[in-house]
């Protein structure tokens, strides 16, 4: 452990993230509504392995003792999600108390450990019943959503003080309409402008509601993935200019700036619709911080193959790749804090993701879990931060991905991203090395990196 002049500023927030359809289980207990996520699990051939959340690390039953281990390790902040579907199992109308009563005393137990709770309102798990009426794809969703969070707002506001909207808006799309990995898996030009548009919109929607309801902060989560040319080629600069515009610019600027990436229409074509202005006024509300998660990055090419933004991520063979085969590559996370500095004027940040996926070792008899990748990662990764706030950023937390090993979507159980390992047999929880290491890394602020 080498001391490091790595000062972070007073009360930065130090803690880890998970989301409610990854770790929860039990998706149908108390009266909770199915969402496209238990949908997609349970269609044979589009998980590997058939794997689904119905159990998962079962914290819908073992919050407590999450929590205790959460204190136990020393963490300040811990962001989770709302499962959509617990609270309105319809996803509008009727409220779920039994489902809303969950969220509620998790929050209560994390501030009596004195752990600060960020909390997610839509992290993927749309509630199937909204599927049924067009989901993303009708408009009438800005205000279902805003009717959802304006409840969790009356129930947890001033408890709860950091809000997020949506988690990674890109993938959403991206997954979900155009390529179709992801629930609800669409596979369309069309519908993904769409989606992405009347996503925003209700994120846009919900922090209006906010401003007359709420008195703290809220802000929206997007996963951002800087793009570097693979050469100075005309070919490979546009490529990634593309790349860049699609991932990235393509949910920050609208909230922004106001409008899309010109690069919108060349990737796809007469698929990209034009939008009344009424809508970009409701997308652009102030934020109070933006959410970033950030893994990994791009070296991208030319690849007209590639539909529709046509580039390509070109393999670095010196590399260290992790398990979901993302290049480790810390210094994206300092170009990516200060692409958002001198492009948004400096808005305030909180990490709310970040973290790895390697093949750990199993737990030895001594109970330790040796994941020494993940613990290079991390140190390296909060360097990087620690460099960009040098630099002028304005970050103001850190939440590793992820507490606990958990359901990787469509990947299922055997990407393990966790800071803590979970037995899926028998639930048991062991802090890897990664935890003992970020332990110290929280109680010293940043200097025993
Ligand atoms: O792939 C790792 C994580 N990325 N961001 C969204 C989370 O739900 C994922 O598990
Ligand atoms: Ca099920």
């Amino acid at each position: 452990m080498t001391q490091h002049d790595t000062t972070f500023p007073e009360h930065f927030l130090w803690g880890t993230a998970t989301s409610a359809y990854q770790i929860e289980g039990s998706p149908l207990a108390d009266g909770a509504g199915p969402s496209i996520w238990e949908r997609f699990v349970h269609t044979p051939g589009l998980t590997i392995g058939g794997d689904t959340g119905d159990v998962a690390c079962d914290h819908y039953r073992r919050w407590r003792e999450d929590v205790r281990m959460m204190a136990d390790l020393g963490l300040r902040a811990y962001r989770f999600s709302v499962a959509w579907a617990r609270v309105l199992p319809e996803g509008r109308g009727t409220v779920n108390t039994k489902g809303l009563d969950f969220y509620s005393r998790l929050v209560d137990e994390l501030l009596a450990h004195g752990i600060t709770p960020l909390t997610t309102l839509f992290h993927w798990d749309l509630p199937a019943a909204l599927d049924d009426r067009g989901g993303w794809l009708n408009p009438d969703i800005a205000h279902w959503f805003a009717d959802y969070a304006d409840v969790m707002f009356k129930a947890l506001d001033g408890r709860v003080r950091h809000w997020a909207t949506l988690n990674e808006p890109w993938v959403v799309t991206d997954g979900g309409y155009l390529h179709g990995a992801l629930a609800p898996g669409h596979r369309s030009l069309y519908e993904a402008p769409i989606a992405t548009h009347h996503l925003l919109r209700a994120h846009g929607a919900a922090v209006q509601r906010y401003r007359s309801v709420g008195k703290h902060q809220i802000g929206l989560v997007v996963n951002l993935e800087p793009k570097y040319a693979a050469s100075d080629s005309a070919a490979d600069q546009a490529a990634t200019r593309r790349a860049h515009a699609y991932m990235n610019g393509q949910y920050l600027d609208p909230v922004f700036l106001g409008r899309y990436p010109e690069e919108m229409r060349e990737i796809f074509g007469a698929a990209w619709p034009e939008w009344p202005a009424a809508d970009h006024e409701l997308i652009k509300q102030k934020l109070d911080f933006i959410g970033l998660n950030y893994y990994t990055r791009s070296v991208t090419r030319d690849a007209p193959e590639a539909w529709p933004v046509r580039a390509g991520r070109v393999i670095q063979p010196q590399a260290t790749y992790t398990e979901t085969s993302w290049e480790v590559f810390p210094q994206g996370l300092t170009d990516t804090l200060a692409w958002i500095r001198e492009r948004y004027a400096n808005p305030p940040v909180y990490i709310t993701e970040n973290g790895a996926a390697f093949y750990d070792p199993p737990v030895a008899e001594n109970g330790r879990v040796a994941d020494a990748l993940r613990v290079d990662y991390l140190r390296k990764h909060i360097g990087a931060m620690h460099a960009a706030i040098a630099a002028g950023s304005d970050v103001r937390g850190y939440m590793a991905w992820s507490l606990l090993d958990n359901f990787e979507w469509s990947l299922g159980f055997a990407k393990r991203f966790g800071l803590v390992h979970i037995n899926y047999a028998t639930q048991q929880r062991t802090p890897k090395d990664s935890a003992r290491y970020y332990s110290r890394v929280v109680a010293s602020n940043g200097a025993a990196l």
